[in-house]
């Protein structure tokens, strides 16, 4: 049963939610369901998808991608490919525009190359504006033209996870994790909360549907969190690739807890097994993490942004012997080098 909360505040909800995780449908131009990708076996070399030519298993492509916001210029021509099966992480210094690429690519903000200055001439303030090109986003090859609510991009489900974990405070953990759901499927109360059972139960959480955020601990918000981006519609005649992007998943999370994250993360991959031992349903995810552990332990492939560029891609273990000297200073940790606090 859902609770008076629910119901009072489900309107403006959806509006937050629809913005945050409802991701694209999956449903092509001519109404007809997009098919399953073939799956990379879990022995496959990364670094040979890294360096193929074929760009057929490229389902998110950032090329040339450009964001200002006012006259901080944060983003200056960033282009990289995510694959199918791929896990990637997305690394550099703070303020660089890690969290920046993931909502720009989870359609919450659109690439721009418009910026404006403020000029002081003798009584007078003068406002100069500049558009130019923007870069391009493209899921699964198709150009994204707008926001999260472009009705032109299909096949993929694309879900941000925030590092906050954006629960809704009044709504108890059943309603966060099956909002999307309840508002957007066909299934009836009792098949959701049996499928937000199972996938609190994928996340390691029992016996917690009933309970308010403000009584999980901050690690449990994060399993909360992740459960609500993997749920799906099981009665949806095809089974939906996604990829998932998390913001800073281990932020300010105990060693022992971003252990349990970072294991969590790799079992809801496709790669992977979750906590009641089936495979789990991520094609691919993108990291953005300042944590070594995480680093270490999540991901195969990193992404070094600085000052709004890729300045180095690697797979991880390529990471700490690396002699890029940003790369370096930014491992070691070392106020000495190219980078600048
Ligand atoms: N909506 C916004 N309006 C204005 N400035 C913004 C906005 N969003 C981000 N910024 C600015 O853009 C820059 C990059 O922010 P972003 O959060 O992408 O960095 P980050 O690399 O993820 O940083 P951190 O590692 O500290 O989380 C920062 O200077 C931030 O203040």
């Amino acid at each position: 049963m859902l609770s008076h909360s629910y119901n009072k505040q489900r309107k403006e909800l959806n509006t937050v939610i629809c913005a945050c995780m409802a991701p694209p449908q999956n449903l092509r131009n001519d109404g007809s369901y997009a098919t399953k990708f073939n799956s990379h076996s879990k022995s496959e070399d990364l670094s040979r998808i890294r360096d193929s030519e074929d760009d057929s298993d490229v389902l998110i492509e950032c090329r040339d991608v450009y964001k200002s916001f006012g006259e901080k210029h944060i983003l200056r021509g960033v282009n990289f490919k995510i694959r199918h099966g791929e896990a990637v992480g997305i690394i550099g210094p703070s303020g660089t525009g890690k969290s920046t690429v993931l909502k720009i690519i989870a359609g919450l903000l659109t690439p721009d190359k418009f910026w404006w200055a403020l000029h002081y001439a003798g009584d007078l303030f003068l406002i100069e504006m500049l558009f130019n090109e923007q870069g391009e986003v493209y899921i699964r090859g198709r150009k994204r033209a707008g926001l999260i609510s472009d009705d032109e991009i299909s096949g993929l489900r694309i879900g941000l996870v925030f590092q906050s974990a954006a629960l809704f405070d009044s709504l108890t953990v059943r309603e966060n994790v099956g909002f999307r759901l309840y508002e957007n499927s066909s299934m009836s109360e009792d098949q959701i909360s049996n499928l937000v059972t199972e996938s609190l139960a994928a996340v390691g959480l029992k016996g917690v549907e009933d309970r308010l955020p403000s009584e999980l601990s901050g690690g449990m918000k994060k399993r909360v969190a992740l459960a609500r981006s993997i749920i799906c519609d099981t009665t949806n005649a095809a089974i939906e690739p996604e990829v998932l992007l998390y913001d800073e998943p281990t932020a300010g999370l105990d060693p022992i807890a971003s252990t349990v994250v970072e294991d969590l993360i790799r079992s809801v991959h496709m790669k992977g097994e979750d906590a009641v031992g089936e495979p789990g349903n991520i094609a691919s995810f993108v990291v953005v993490t300042h944590q070594h552990s995480t680093i270490r332990r999540a991901v195969d492939r990193l992404i070094f942004l600085y000052e709004g560029k890729i300045v180095w891609q690697g797979m991880t273990h390529e990471f700490t012997t690396s002699t890029n000297p940003i790369v370096r200073q930014f491992a070691s940790g070392s106020l000495d080098g190219p980078i600048k606090y």
